[in-house]
């Protein structure tokens, strides 16, 4: 990609000297696991990396937990990835990925829990495997970003939480976060680089969609059977199919074209041809258009939860029980899953972002 460059963030030299200060706090610590938190565009990941670098220079072993979902560096994007990092790297995207835990979308607002989890799952695993683990974070920090950074914080327990000053009303957000992680953290506060640049929605976008096109870039069709891997993400799938008798009432009723069906504990759940409507979800029924299904992000889950990679669907053969779907695992790598969890981003491998769906409208 031309002109914003599909990374954002590179290594510098030319950072504020309190970010040098920062190197050395981090090397007098045993072991830390350091968090970076600031706005958006405030520069977390460059002084991630530029402190990412330091410490390789004397000699550390850097562990990487990237969770800022919608810029990440170490691909793929929609995942928490942990990389370790032994030699200088220009920028995240040239780390080897070591693990990943699944989102399934690029922002976190639905996803709290989830990314809480991954964040703290990875960043175990990395305490085992590094010197020092650093962790990079979205740049939403108001509203339910606040609770996520609160809670991120919470569980991991970091030796050290970095923040960058802010401007503007969300000063007032990495104020309140400062003042609540004192007690579960030690905290210091970054001066803000005059060398930030801000991205507009669409350069945003526009480096996903590259970081989604290189991730898809050598993936082929396979056949998932999910008579033989469970599913999640998804109320899909779960009790029983429907019986004809059931399918010809809901038609009837609704006036839809039934595809496929299934009655779980507490509630049915319907594919239907029909789209254009709006979403059908009621309590006891939730219907979903098959059209939704369509370049859906899907991710391979291993027997630890860990996720293996991603794949998109490219068709439902509902009845069948099988999906058609575009990966770029290998068919080893695809038989160490025991998971298929549903996603809830649209998107094609050329990097097209379709839509983002509702955590309830699968
Ligand atoms: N010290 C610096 N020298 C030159 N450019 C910088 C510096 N710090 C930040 N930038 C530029 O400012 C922009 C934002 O920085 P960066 O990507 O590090 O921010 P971020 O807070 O991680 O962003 P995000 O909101 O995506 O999480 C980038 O284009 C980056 O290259």
């Amino acid at each position: 990609m031309e002109g914003v460059g599909s990374n954002k963030a590179i290594y510098t030299t030319d950072v504020p000297e309190d970010r040098v200060e920062l190197v050395e706090m981090i090397a007098s610590l045993e072991k830390p696991v350091v968090m970076f938190i600031g706005d958006v565009d405030s520069g977390k990941t460059t002084s991630l990396t530029f402190v990412a670098n330091e410490l390789v220079n004397l000699g550390y072993r850097v562990g990487i937990v990237d969770s800022d979902l919608g810029q990440k560096g170490i691909l793929p994007p929609a995942t928490v990835s942990l990389g370790i990092a032994e030699e200088n790297f220009p920028s995240l995207s040239e780390i080897e990925p070591y693990l990943h835990y699944f989102i399934g979308i690029t922002t976190p607002s639905q996803y709290i829990g989830e990314t809480v989890v991954g964040v703290k799952r990875l960043v175990d695993v990395a305490r085992s495997l590094a010197d020092v683990v650093l962790i990079d974070t979205t740049g939403f920090v108001t509203g339910p970003g606040f609770e996520l950074k609160r809670l991120k914080i919470e569980a991991v327990r970091p030796d050290l939480a970095v923040f960058i000053e802010s401007t503007g009303e969300r000063e007032r957000a990495i104020e309140e976060l400062i003042e609540v992680s004192s007690s579960l953290t030690e905290t210091v506060l970054l001066r803000r680089s005059d060398k930030v640049k801000s991205h507009s929605q669409e350069e945003r976008r526009a480096i996903r969609e590259a970081k989604w096109r290189a991730y898809f870039s050598s993936s082929s069709p396979v056949i998932v059977d999910l008579s033989t891997l469970r599913v999640s993400g998804t109320s899909m799938f779960s009790g029983r199919p429907l019986t004809g008798e059931e399918k010809e009432l809901f038609e009837r009723l609704h006036d839809w074209v039934v595809l496929a069906g299934w009655k779980g504990k507490e509630s049915y759940t319907v594919v239907k041809a029909d789209s254009g409507r709006r979403p059908y979800n009621r309590s006891v029924i939730k219907a979903i258009d098959f059209e939704t299904l369509s370049n859906l992000l899907i991710g391979f889950i291993d027997e630890l939860g860990f996720c293996l990679g991603l794949g998109i669907l490219k068709w439902p053969r509902l009845s069948e029980g099988l999906l058609e779907v575009l990966t770029p695992l290998s068919e080893d790598e695809l038989s160490r899953a025991v998971e298929v969890r549903f996603g809830r981003i649209r998107v094609t491998e050329s990097g097209e972002e379709l839509a983002l769906l509702r955590r309830e409208e699968l």
